[in-house]
């Protein structure tokens, strides 16, 4: 079966380990027949027996032999189930631990379809419930199943040689027993697939909730998403009563099978007695190891609980385990060149799935040069920018950097010649200045403070408590939407790129501290072709050319003045903003 050959592949390094740990499983469970048998000699020889008298005075020695053998195995079977359990957990542990380093590796090396596809509580789940199943699997369930099958065999083995006709009395209810078991499991399982999805949405109502409690409380939203919390919480519950309360209509006959194993021992077993086809020991013996049949039928509905459990998460890891990017980093760049940063994009398409976001793009940018991309809410501009990295494979056309597909580059030359300063800026829970020095963590201090100057952080930072040493809280809680965008400028030009890309990235500053970050992007002191995406004209006005996209196509493109010149969208926007930029854009603009 498939899984199990997953599994195994996945013990590699520890199936000598795990191997061991099922032998012993196996030879501890065998030796439960020990002491039946040791009690059944001591009840033939000097209890039940008819020299019972002579061989208590004769035989004193063998009794305590007997007596201590007893007590010895116990011992034994107590030291073997230790090391077993040790066994079993360290190669459970170890699988655990080098799956979830892959699936880990895996996620990361995903493309961004694959991120827009998977929701984050999903694969919260999968990385950690999903992955303690299986391994709870492979130290218990596999563990329970082996022993009990031992148990079950060995007792049979044992009653045929002691009396074959009482043990096929007793075999009588297994095929019963099957086919009650074999019926739960079927009912079950579908029960166990909708539990783990109910699971993974009730994570993932959670996990948007905590990362979106401020959006919720700005919309005092808490009663709201208490009650859905609540929903999903209650859905999960009721799945998991009713995947629980199937067992009980199943347990009943179960239990009454088991305990019919009891009393066909005393009616068959008792009738043998009398008859004196078997012994007074031999009976004790069948009453001392009747639950090694009787007890795995009982622990029946957990195990198949547990199996259904184990598949559905199994099938979940799987999914990640095997998952394949469309767009792969190798991460084989050796030498990792520097652009010159020219960029063209020659009849460039795109879509999402089915719906066409980019048409029939056509431009080229200059190493050096400053363009600036405006256009409408949704018109494609994140899209585009987006596909300079290869964040995403366009649909027709080529992009081309320095005058290579991209798809023919190695991504980590690639993404390493781009500085990218996203429009939804994600800070990482560290120090502002291990923030900052993202790419780099050995970047010297002055660096640091050099980028944060340019990007017009260096204020507020210096006013912080612990100034560049401030840990700023998950997603950069704890600074303004201004504060966080100009760190996350500082981050993209300490790679001091060949490519900047920024995604509005000074919308949420103040005209003066974007006067004073666009004279740094000006003076930067290494060569760089800059992408900014912006809404504003006191930013686009000093692009060397500015794009303007209007549904996924560009319909204007030419420097500020052309564009007024124009009289369209662009002019239209500089008409609406000309009161907030001032007499000196519009000297400019007429010039
Ligand atoms: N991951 C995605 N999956 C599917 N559709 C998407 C995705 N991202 C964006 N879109 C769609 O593509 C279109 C263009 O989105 P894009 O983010 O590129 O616009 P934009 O011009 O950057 O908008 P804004 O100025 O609001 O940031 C929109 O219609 C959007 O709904």
């Amino acid at each position: 079966m498939f899984q199990f050959k997953w599994l195994w592949h996945n013990l590699i390094g520890d199936r000598t380990r795990y191997i061991f740990a099922l032998c012993l499983s196996v030879v501890g469970s065998s030796l439960t027949i020990i002491n039946p048998y040791i009690g059944q000699r001591i009840v033939d020889l000097f209890i039940a027996g008819d020299d019972a008298a002579r061989y208590l005075t004769d035989e004193r020695a063998l009794l305590i032999g007997l007596c201590l053998g007893m007590i010895g195995f116990s011992l034994l079977r107590t030291s073997l189930a230790y090391c077993t359990t040790l066994l079993y957990e360290r190669a459970s542990q170890n699988m655990l631990y080098r799956i979830r380093i892959y699936l880990y590796n895996k996620i990361q090396g995903q493309d961004m379809r694959y991120y827009d596809r998977n929701r984050t509580g999903d694969l919260m789940t999968k990385m950690t419930g999903d992955l303690e199943m299986v391994r709870h699997s492979l130290a218990w369930i596999v563990k329970t199943i082996i022993e009990s099958l031992t148990v079950f065999i060995a007792a049979v083995a044992y009653f045929f040689y002691i009396d074959a006709e009482l043990t096929w009395w007793l075999l009588i209810l297994s095929p019963p027993i099957g086919i009650v078991a074999f019926i739960f499991a079927r009912r079950v399982r579908p029960m166990y697939v909708d539990l783990r999805e109910r699971l993974s949405q009730l994570n993932t109502t959670t996990q948007e909730n905590i990362a979106g409690n401020r959006v919720v409380k700005a919309f005092a939203r808490e009663e709201f998403e208490i009650n859905k919390f609540t929903e999903k919480s209650v859905n999960y519950s009721k799945a998991n009563k009713k995947a629980a309360l199937v067992w009980l209509d199943y347990f009943p006959y179960l239990e009454i099978f088991s305990q019919g194993f009891s009393v066909i021992l005393m009616l068959a077993g008792g009738l043998f007695v009398m008859n004196e086809r078997i012994t007074f020991g031999e009976f004790s013996a069948f009453s001392a190891l009747v639950w090694g049949l009787s007890n795995p039928m009982r622990s029946i509905g957990i195990i198949i609980n547990d199996i259904q459990r184990f598949f559905a998460s199994l099938t979940k890891i799987i999914e990640v385990y095997y998952a394949h990017p469309e767009i792969v980093n190798e991460h084989n760049a050796t030498v990792k060149r520097r652009y010159n940063g020219r960029i063209q994009f020659e009849h460039v398409s795109f879509k999402y799935d089915s719906v066409t976001v980019l048409e029939d793009i056509n431009f080229t940018i200059e190493p050096g040069e400053t363009i600036a991309i405006m256009g409408a809410t949704g018109s494609g501009k994140t899209t585009l920018i987006n596909l300079i990295p290869r964040f995403y494979d366009i649909t027709r056309g080529r992009v081309l950097v320095d005058g290579k597909d991209v798809r023919k580059l190695e991504l980590d030359e690639l993404r390493g010649n781009i500085g990218i300063a996203t429009q939804d800026v994600l800070l990482f829970s560290d120090t502002i200045d291990g923030n900052i020095a993202y790419n780099n963590p050995d970047m010297p201090e002055e660096d640091v403070h050099k980028f944060a100057e340019l990007a017009a952080a260096q204020d507020f930072i210096r006013k912080m408590p612990e100034g560049y040493n401030t840990v700023v809280g998950e997603r950069g809680v704890g600074l303004s939407g201004g504060q966080k965008q100009r760190i996350a400028l500082a981050r993209a030009l300490a790679v001091q790129p060949p490519i900047l890309i920024l995604d509005d990235t000074t919308s949420a500053v103040d005209l003066e501290t974007e006067e004073h970050i666009q004279k740094s992007l000006r003076e930067l002191d290494f060569p760089c072709t800059k992408i900014i995406i912006a809404q504003r004209v006191s930013t686009t006005a000093q692009a060397d050319r500015i794009l303007i996209l209007d549904n996924g196509r560009v319909i204007e493109e030419g420097t500020h003045a052309e564009l007024l010149a124009k009289r369209g969208y662009y002019y239209d926007v500089f008409m609406l903003q000309i009161e907030g930029i001032g007499r000196g854009a519009v000297a400019h603009g007429q010039k």
